[in-house]
C-alpha cells in the first residue's frame, strides 16, 4: 500500500502582537513565546533513507521565523491589514516555506503555530 512520510521541525520566536478590536486584553500589545512547528510530506526518500534533510527545513524555518523575532508583529506589512492571530502567522509561514522548500516531490503539509502550550492554530490547504 503506498504511504507518505511526514517530517517536521519545531522551531521558536519571541515577539509581541495585539489582536485588533479583540473583546478583552489581547487587544493590549503583549507578547508570546511562539512555538512554530512545521510538517513537510514526501513519497519518496533518497538513496541513504530520507525524505528531506531536518537540518534544510530548520534552515528554512529560521531564517522565516528570524523576520518575527523580536518585534511588534502588527507593524509587520504581511500584519498591517490582517490581525497577527496565530492562524494568521501560520498561513503567512505556510505560504512563505513553500515558496522556499516546496519541490517536485516534497511538500510543505501544515504549519502549527503555538501562543501557549496549550493554544494553538494549524493551516494546510487542501
Ligand atoms: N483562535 C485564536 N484565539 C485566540 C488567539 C489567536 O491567535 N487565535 N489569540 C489570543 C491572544 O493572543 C492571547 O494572548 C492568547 O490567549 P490564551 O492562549 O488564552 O493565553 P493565556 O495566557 O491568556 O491563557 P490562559 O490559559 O487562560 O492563562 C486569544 N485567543
Ligand atoms: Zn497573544
Amino acid at each position: 500500500m503506498p504511504g507518505i512520510f511526514e517530517i517536521s521541525v519545531e522551531e521558536h520566536f519571541s515577539s509581541a502582537h495585539a489582536l485588533r478590536d479583540y473583546p478583552g486584553n489581547c487587544e493590549h500589545l503583549h507578547g508570546h513565546n511562539w512555538a512554530v512547528r512545521v510538517t513537510v510530506e514526501c513519497k519518496e526518500l533518497n538513496e541513504i533513507g530520507i525524505g528531506i534533510d531536518f537540518r534544510e527545513v530548520k534552515e528554512s524555518v529560521r531564517e522565516a521565523l528570524h523576520r518575527l523575532d523580536h518585534i511588534n508583529l502588527n507593524e509587520l506589512p504581511p500584519f498591517q491589514d490582517i490581525n497577527p492571530s496565530s492562524e494568521n502567522i501560520a498561513r503567512y509561514l505556510y505560504s512563505e516555506l513553500s515558496r522556499k522548500l516546496n519541490t517536485e516531490t516534497v511538500r510543505v503539509s501544515r504549519v502549527r503555530v503555538s501562543e501557549t502550550p496549550t493554544s494553538s492554530a494549524t493551516y494546510r490547504e487542501i
